[in-house]
């Protein structure tokens, strides 16, 4: 497999690359009057031209224009958020992403491998412990994404199709669970144990699925099908990276192609699930790739209409291998990031929503993006393991409270919504009988705040003692 020691950036020599023979005027036009995009119209208003070098400033203030108009016309002034948890259930994984710092190598999670590491795998009754806790706190959404665990199978029938291989960790990437200091139990256990009450469980994104059906002839529309009657209501849309061929082979050689994280969210839909879909980008991809992306995506959603959001992701570099290995040296710039948010709002005509996220942008940016395109603000999540790693710094959580005091800030309306946005609450921020600000819509959630001023559970502080 390709280290990230391997890729020499001046070296890339990429099919796909940011020339039209569009104008940046025409394409802006066709973004103001509302026409479908084509991908030179993308690229001329990413990159503010191809005629010129660097990002216009005046060029680029137009194109946010436009897709902040275009958000107002799709949904209006309200800001959305959700009240959920992330809780991931390992960090084992051997697929080598060169982007990814949350993996492990799974070796190390041996029983009598002596590796320390600082990884973690739960098992199903510590991830119910978990949700259910967080449940007690008002969630409405657990949101879970894993390493690639090989000790991870569907079902007990998946393991015996994967301990049949004759040599099941060369050939389909599985050790039996008795290997590891923990088991992860299956997906059907950990999905079940993550199912509490009645709260709306976000997981298995593509690659997991396709972990999920390795060495054998399942399809992904089987797959998704047991895990929604273990409990699973919709899919996360991670994994795309950037969904072009040549930048996954430089970035995720271990990960499935285009093709098939296109089939996987297929085989979601066709369960009966929603789901949302990503691009991650600001690594080595240019930006004829990133509006190719939005291509296959917007292919698939007229295909499907099942997807509910798009949430980009923006590359945090540091802790990386290809940041280690000197292959990048910064993520992408706040003009790349703004403009980013503000062609996936003209460009993806079918999707909606369109998401800022405080992980990856913090407060003060993410704040600014919903002025340029976005409209969701994603989420509470309580517990952020991805992006900190990577060496992101912008914690663990938000309040409703500090949401409600963002998104007031900026003059638009707070509104907590469930996972597919049917259920909404509006909040008025200067009612006083509003506060103090928790979530309604799980359901365990009363309106109590999630968390004190600390950003501990509330009430989990202990009492004042007596004197
Ligand atoms: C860490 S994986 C976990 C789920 C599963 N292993 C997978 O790959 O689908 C989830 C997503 O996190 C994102 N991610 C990982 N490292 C990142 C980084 N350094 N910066 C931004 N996003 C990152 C990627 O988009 C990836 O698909
Ligand atoms: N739930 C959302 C998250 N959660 C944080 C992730 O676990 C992760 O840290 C990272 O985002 C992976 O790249 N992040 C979002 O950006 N949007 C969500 O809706
Ligand atoms: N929550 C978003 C995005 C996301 C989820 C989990 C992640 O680890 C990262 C991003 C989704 O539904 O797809
Ligand atoms: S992105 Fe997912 S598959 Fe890739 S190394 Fe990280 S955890 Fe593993």
């Amino acid at each position: 497999m390709t280290s990230a020691s391997e890729v020499d950036p001046e070296a890339i020599d990429y099919e796909h690359v940011p020339e039209t023979d569009q104008s940046f005027e025409n394409a802006l036009a066709n973004a103001r009057d509302g026409r479908r995009l084509s991908v030179a119209d993308g690229i001329e208003l990413i990159t503010t031209g191809t005629d010129r070098e660097g990002i216009d400033p005046a060029r680029k203030e137009a194109v946010l224009e436009a897709a902040d108009r275009r958000r107002a016309e799709v949904v209006g002034e309200e800001v959305t958020f959700v009240a959920n948890l992330n809780n991931n259930v390992t960090t084992a994984c051997n697929t080598g992403c060169l982007f990814c710092n949350f993996k492990d190598t799974a070796h190390a999670f041996e029983a009598d491998s002596g590796i320390d590491h600082p990884g973690f795998t739960k098992t199903p009754a510590e991830s119910r412990e978990i949700v259910a806790e967080a449940l007690e706190m008002g969630i409405s959404e657990v949101t879970s994404v894993s390493g690639l665990h090989p000790a991870f199978a569907l079902n007990t029938e998946h393991h015996e199709i994967l301990r049949a291989h004759d040599d099941p960790a060369r050939e389909v990437n599985y050790k039996p669970p008795a290997a590891y200091a923990t088991d992860p139990g299956t997906y059907r256990e950990q999905l079940t144990a993550m199912s509490v009450g009645d709260v709306h469980l976000h997981s298995i994104t593509p690659e997991e699925a396709a972990h999920a059906k390795r060495g054998t002839d399942w399809s992904y529309e089987d797959v998704y099908r047991e895990l929604a009657d273990a409990g699973l209501d919709s899919a996360p849309g991670t994994a795309a990276e950037i969904l072009v061929d040549e930048v996954r082979d430089v970035i995720c050689p271990g990960k499935i192609r285009t093709d098939d994280w296109v089939a996987a969210m297929e085989g979601a839909m066709a369960a009966g699930l929603d789901t949302t879909a990503t691009i991650m980008y600001g690594h080595v991809e240019n930006a004829a790739h990133r509006v190719e992306h939005l291509k296959v995506v917007r292919d698939l959603q007229d295909r499907t209409g099942g997807i509910r959001e798009f949430v980009p992701l923006s590359f945090i570099h540091e802790n990386t291998p290809l940041a280690e290995h000197g292959v990048v040296d910064s993520g992408a710039s706040d003009a790349e990031d703004e403009l980013l948010i503000a062609v996936s709002r003209l460009f993806l005509d079918n999707i909606d929503h369109v998401q800022s996220s405080w992980v990856k942008y913090g407060n003060e940016k993410g704040l600014k993006l919903l002025n340029c395109g976005a409209d969701d603000f994603m989420g509470t999540i309580l517990s952020e393991e991805i992006t900190a790693r990577a060496g992101g710094e912008f914690g663990q959580f938000r309040s409703v409270a500090d949401y409600v005091e963002m998104i007031d800030a900026i003059g638009r309306v707070p509104v907590e919504r469930s996972t597919d946005y049917r259920t909404r609450r509006r909040i008025d921020p200067h009612d006083p009988d509003a506060k103090p600000f928790g979530p309604t819509i799980g359901p365990r959630a009363d309106g109590t705040p999630m968390l004190d001023d600390a950003g501990n559970p509330d009430g989990s502080s202990p009492a004042p003692a007596d004197d």
